[in-house]
């Protein structure tokens, strides 16, 4: 590493699935979500595929962390919910009364880590401190439900109060429903001797307005992140007005499945990459963007509708691409397997490399086990700019390196199932299987005691 302090990297901290991962249909909107409802999961796989791709981008040479799953099922939540006894008989009267609700307790949806928080980096916020808000997720119960233990992991990474601030997540209530950073990107010239330091500008997507019915809105199906809220998100983060722009999402394509604004656009760097339906006033959008930007040349890579519709869009989660640069500069596009099997889809990528644009090489992942639950590469992971000095501070212990991929996949191999179902989150001993592991992990990632089941 140089010994530039104000040189800034990017990092991506991917989720690690959990070991209860699982397809209950729990999130209206979300047409993978939905349409795989019911279908046979495989932990296993689905955590050795997110590590592979972890490993793979650590490879390329990107900086790679790992953000630990959450305790499931949530006997805490189900307690709360008026389950009583031993913590097995908690699980069996609501595997009996209420089998949707001890699904909704059990969901490994923390995985999906672009939902765990919005963050600003130190060169952006007013008390240079880098920022976190955990997202409250309040439009699904089960993901409702995350931001407690997402706070208190965020706290074991990033620990050291010289640098990083650390808010709790917005009121719950739609009012202030927020989906985290799969509604946010940043922008930032990266040409400079300070990488990812430079100032960056950060680009807020709702999907309504909360407080004023007045303006368009989905019919179908719930947007997800209000206005007020990433409003709150930017005021919290202490960021510069002027470098701040708000959007709001095409309310015809959330209902159409664009739950989230990365099912429809992805940023990195000087780059917008967007599909023509995605934001409502779309050239205002990029007016916005190009005026606010600090840097030599903002660069918007639109596709049109023409090229690829909405619908395979959503099929193939082109969007929901990280957008990378790697280190000899170039722009990469890291797409899911799904990719390459809608026709519009592969089509256009091979046309796309080809293209004077900043985007040059595409690499295909198989992330198939949480596609199925509407994930993709970009949901996966949370974006988080460190310094030099701040990536000393922090915990090192979850820093992607082939040491640590050797010991996850050790330590996934030993405790995943092959198989679950839902039938299966009725089996007490899967509880005591995913404690056994958690416990495990967070001696691995040294995150100290995160969950209720090490705080009693
Ligand atoms: N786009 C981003 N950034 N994240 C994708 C999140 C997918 C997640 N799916 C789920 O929660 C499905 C769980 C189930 O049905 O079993 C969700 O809808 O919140």
């Amino acid at each position: 590493m140089s010994t530039n302090k104000n040189m800034a990297y990017e990092f991506n901290f991917d989720g690690l699935v959990g070991p209860t991962h699982n397809y209950a249909g729990l999130s209206l909107g979300n047409v993978a979500s939905t349409s795989n409802a019911n279908s046979i999961a495989k932990p296993k796989e689905a955590a050795k595929q997110g590590l592979q791709k972890m490993k793979a981008l650590h490879d390329l040479g990107l900086k790679q962390g790992v953000i630990a799953p959450m305790e499931r099922p949530d006997v805490a939540t189900l307690r709360r919910l008026g389950f009583t006894g031993s913590d097995a008989q908690v699980i069996i009267k609501a595997a009996k009364q209420a089998p949707k609700v001890l699904a909704a307790c059990s969901s490994a949806s923390s995985m999906w880590t672009a939902n765990a928080c919005t963050m600003a980096p130190s060169s952006d916020t007013a008390d240079e401190k880098v920022h976190f808000t955990p997202a409250n997720l309040a439009n699904k119960f089960h993901r409702s439900i995350e931001h407690n233990t997402t706070g208190r992991i965020l706290q074991a990474m990033f620990k050291d109060e010289n640098h990083f601030a650390h808010h709790p997540a917005l009121p719950m209530g739609d009012h202030f429903g927020d989906e985290g950073a799969a509604n946010h990107t940043r922008f930032v010239d990266v040409n400079s001797d300070k990488g990812y330091g430079k100032k960056g500008l950060h680009f807020f997507v709702y999907g309504k307005y909360a407080f004023d019915d007045s303006k368009p809105a989905p019919h179908k199906f719930p947007a997800r992140q209000t206005y007020e809220a990433s409003q709150a998100v930017a005021r919290l983060h202490m960021l510069d007005s002027d470098n701040v722009v708000f959007a709001q999402q095409n309310p015809h394509v959330i209902d159409k499945g664009v739950f989230h604004n990365d099912v429809i656009s992805v940023g990195n760097g000087n780059v917008l990459f967007a599909h023509q339906k995605a934001f409502l006033n779309q050239m205002q959008v990029y007016t916005d963007l190009e005026r606010a930007f600090d840097g030599e040349e903002f660069h918007v890579v639109e596709v049109g509708n023409n090229d690829v519709s909405v619908e395979d869009a959503v099929k193939s989660y082109l969007f929901n691409s990280q957008l990378v640069t790697l280190p000899d500069g170039k722009m990469a596009i890291i797409a899911p397997g799904e990719c390459e099997s809608v026709p519009a889809v592969k089509e256009y990528l091979d046309w796309l490399v080809d293209q004077d644009t900043p985007i040059t090489e595409v690499k295909i992942f198989d992330v198939k086990q949480s596609m199925q639950n509407g994930g993709g590469p970009a949901c996966l992971r949370q974006r988080i700019v460190l310094n030099e000095t701040e990536v000393s501070a922090m915990n090192q212990n979850v820093i992607m390196n082939d040491d640590l991929f050797a010991t996850l996949n050790a330590w996934v191999e030993k405790h995943y199932r092959d198989t679950l179902t839902e039938d299966d989150l009725a089996d007490p001993s899967l509880l005591n299987e995913s404690r056994l592991a958690l416990d495990e992990l967070t001696h691995i990632l040294n995150l100290g005691s995160v969950y209720p089941f090490q705080m009693v």
